[in-house]
């Protein structure tokens, strides 16, 4: 097994494979009597020339580009499930005892280990609920690690408290999805962007105006908007203004937590051009959390995937859309452009639901949905008889058939030969306990009502219904413990290097089909 780290030290930087944007507001983005909303490329130019004014308070020197600058290793954020006196407590009557104290939590990010370099956006994706901004707070300490390490500049910031901690976070910034919230809207802007600064003991009051006004301009707006409160603004500019805030404190790194979702497509363009051209005039680096891979491929130099509290491939852009090698970074790309997952029905675009984080799949976490799941060592198959086995495994799995003879199941799911040897005689098995041979007409009618509705175990139904539904679960736990819990995907965590062939020098994939 090759390394399971998901990139390694050594890669060069390749931010200048990234497209510059113009970076030129078109004024769109105009609620707002405030400001034109505007960034130039010249004034990307004056910028840059009086950089040196704020520049020698920039600490991230000591780390070279492309070396990493925070490393993240078996990184965990398990939350409890429920608070209160009886949190975690279970009562099972068939037991005994029949109390037990369960360890109910909610596993956010589960072991993950990857590296952030000097100078680099990473764009980090994945569905709702698969942990993104809990690694992103996580990584901040604005959430206590469970267990694992965030060195951020060669230091373990998991060991930093108090004063230590506290200074450390002005090199590190957050921006967040929502900038309307994020700004009190009993301040003026100036007052908010001045605001880190006082929290740090930055400059004097007037120091602390003029680089108010100077970051201003620095993110797109007029500086004599300074004493001007954020209803003023629009989406767009008061995103800008929470930019202003951030970089108010010359950090070195900022993770931006879906900081154009809540943006129009076309003020997302302009905000994600000024995010880039401030990462080179401030040597910025990016975690740049979003679950629109087409935000995604406009702002990232590497691309992490996440699903189920683990980072499942981590390569550079270009290699991660031209030549994904997970089958969940497939599916996430075939559902290109991506619907807002918060939104009904955007699950569909893959098989099955997630499961619980509370008790995650062993081995690759994506196996229960995984098209691509491999074949258990233990049997002799053709690719054939596993492609049968496992479409039928699912479906009885996911009870997606009508009720059917044996020879009717038989014949739709294996062309009347089922695979040989052991296989055949547990699929043969499976496929007595579904099979309506035995049911009378009623009963097939009765059972298959019930059936629809009940997937607990059948103890909420009765009668025909109930066997009937007890018999698929017999049969879904013959199949799945026969097979899928068989496979290398349920016993073994992958975690592989590969060569990339679209650019970069590492390509880190948690797929055993590169076993
Ligand atoms: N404070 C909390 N207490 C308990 N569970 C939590 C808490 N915060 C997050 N979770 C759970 O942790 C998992 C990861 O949530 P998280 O918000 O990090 O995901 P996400 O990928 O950022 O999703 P989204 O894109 O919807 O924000 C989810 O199952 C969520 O319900």
């Amino acid at each position: 097994m090759a390394a399971a780290r998901a990139n390694g030290p050594t890669e060069v930087n390749t931010m200048s494979e990234r497209t510059s944007g113009t970076d030129t507001g078109t004024g769109a983005d105009t609620n707002a009597n405030a400001s034109t909303d505007t960034d130039t490329p010249s004034d990307a130019g004056q910028f840059a020339s009086e950089a040196g004014q704020f520049g020698s308070e920039m600490s991230g020197e000591t780390v070279p580009y492309g070396e990493p600058l925070v490393e993240i290793e078996g990184l965990k954020k398990y939350f409890d499930q429920s608070s209160g006196l009886f949190s975690g407590v279970s009562v099972d009557t068939s037991q005994f005892p029949p109390i037990s104290v369960g360890e109910e939590r909610v596993k956010a990010v589960d072991d993950v280990t990857f590296d952030i370099r000097r100078g680099e956006t990473l764009g980090l994706v994945g569905e709702s609920g698969c942990g993104k901004s809990t690694l992103g707070r996580t990584i901040l300490r604005l959430l206590e690690p469970t267990a694992g390490r965030i060195s951020f500049k060669g230091e373990d910031l998991a060991t930093l408290s108090g004063e230590d901690l506290r200074t450390k976070r002005s090199e590190i910034q957050m921006i967040f999805q929502d900038p309307q919230a994020s700004l009190d809207p009993r301040l003026t802007i100036g007052q908010i962007i001045e605001e880190p600064m006082h929290a740090h003991g930055m400059l004097d009051d007037e120091g602390r105006e003029a680089r108010a006004k100077d970051l201003l301009e620095r993110v797109g707006l007029d500086p004599h908007h300074y004493n001007r409160y954020p209803h003023a603004f629009s989406g767009g500019q008061r995103q800008r203004v929470n930019l202003a805030r951030a970089l108010s404190v010359n950090p070195d790194f900022i993770v931006c937590d879906e900081p154009v979702s809540a943006l129009d497509v076309s003020i997302q363009a302009q905000v994600l051009n000024t995010m880039e051209r401030l990462q080179d005039e401030f040597g910025l680096t990016y975690l740049f959390i979003a679950h629109d891979l087409s935000v995604i491929r406009h702002i990232s130099d590497r691309v992490a995937v996440m699903y189920l509290g683990n980072i499942v491939e981590l390569a550079d852009k270009e290699e991660l859309f031209e030549n994904p090698q997970h089958p969940y970074t497939e599916a996430l790309l075939e559902s290109i452009p991506v619907p807002d997952p918060r939104e009904t029905g955007a699950r569909g675009v893959l098989e099955g639901e997630v499961p619980s984080p509370v008790d995650p799949p062993s081995g690759c976490r994506f196996r229960t949905r995984c098209p691509r799941l491999i074949a258990p060592e233990a049997y002799e198959w053709t690719d054939e008889e596993w492609a049968q086995t496992r479409a039928f495994m699912r479906a009885v799995k996911r009870r997606t058939f009508e009720p059917m003879t044996a020879a009717e199941l038989r014949a739709d799911f294996f062309g009347g030969t089922l695979p040989q040897g052991e296989p055949g005689r547990i699929v043969e098995e499976a496929i007595e306990l579904v099979a309506t041979d035995h049911e009378s007409a009623a009963e097939v009618t009765q059972a298959g009502q019930q059936g629809e509705t009940a997937t607990d175990g059948g103890q909420a139904t009765a009668g025909g219904g109930q066997s009937r539904v007890v018999a698929w679960n017999s049969a879904t736990t013959l199949l799945l413990e026969s097979f899928a819990e068989q496979s290398i995907c349920a016993r073994e965590r992958p975690a592989y290097e590969i060569e990339p062939e679209y650019g970069g020098e590492s390509h880190f994939t948690a797929c055993h089909l590169q076993r």
